[in-house]
């Protein structure tokens, strides 16, 4: 049986980013002749995400857009989950809305996958020649720290704890979505430890994080103290 990709584009106000992120991702599968869908889940944006969606999914076709809705914003990490029961892809790509993360390293994902046969291939903006442009120093810290902390406490596997553009096989993702608790931002990081005590493989790509063009970032206070308590929660129990 051929691949398939799936992209899980989780959204909260990106109607500038929407058009451009998906015409960027179509491209990208077409030239590489690959199988694709994208599944959107949009946690009812009240800058009006879904209607630039329903004519994408018009644009495109219901084969390769696949817009899902949920009534209000319940955190990125639910989200991933949710999306994972419409999915019909063998592989999953989950990464943000906003070009933060670019559809032109996906081919290199999926080459690097193919190496090994990795269960995981995790996007490092802290290795080789990856990088963040764009953030402020304030930002950059918060990312540095969250990382430093946990690689102190956990002792990771790879080099970016908190990035959230990955590769999974299906199957890879489903059982570890199955043993992680967090809702939030935290999510990302639970999910690259608990990969590691299932014993799931994982192969990193370098890749650089631009800030976003439109809109804001969701990352508040809240969101910084949830990965706080989740990585005590860690911790502890891992
Ligand atoms: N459906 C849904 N989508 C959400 C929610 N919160 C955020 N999103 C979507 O999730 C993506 C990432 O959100 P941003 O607000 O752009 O995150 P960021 O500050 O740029 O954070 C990035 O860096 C973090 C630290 O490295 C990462 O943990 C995070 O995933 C992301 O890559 C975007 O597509 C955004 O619309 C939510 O509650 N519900
Ligand atoms: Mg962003």
């Amino acid at each position: 049986m051929a691949n398939k990709y799936s992209v899980i584009l989780p959204t909260y106000n990106e109607r500038e980013n929407l058009p451009i992120i998906t015409y960027l991702l179509a491209k990208t599968f077409k030239e590489n002749k690959l199988d694709w869908e994208v599944v959107i889940v949009d946690d009812n944006s009240p800058d009006g995400t879904q209607e630039v969606a329903k004519q994408l999914v018009k644009l495109y076709g219901e084969d390769h857009i696949n817009l899902q809705t949920r009534a209000g914003k319940l955190g990125l990490g639910t989200a991933y989950k949710f999306a994972l029961d419409y999915v019909k892809g063998n592989f999953v790509i989950i990464m943000d809305a906003d070009f933060s993360h670019h559809p032109e390293a996906i081919p290199q994902f999926i080459a690097k996958q193919k190496e090994n046969d990795y269960d995981i291939v995790t996007g490092t903006r802290y290795a080789g020649n990856g990088g963040v442009y764009g953030w402020n120093f304030k930002r950059k810290l918060i990312s540095r720290g969250a990382n430093f902390l946990a690689s102190q406490l956990l002792r990771p596997h790879v080099s970016d704890l908190t990035g959230s553009f990955r590769l999974y096989k299906k199957e890879v993702l489903a059982k570890i979505i199955e043993v992680t608790q967090s809702k939030g931002y935290v999510f990302q990081m639970e999910m690259a430890v608990r990969a590691r005590s299932l014993n799931f493989t994982i192969a990193e790509v370098p890749i650089a994080f631009v800030d976003r063009l439109y809109g804001q970032s969701k990352l508040g206070g809240d969101e910084i103290i949830g990965y706080l308590k989740g990585l005590w929660t860690l911790f502890t129990s891992v």
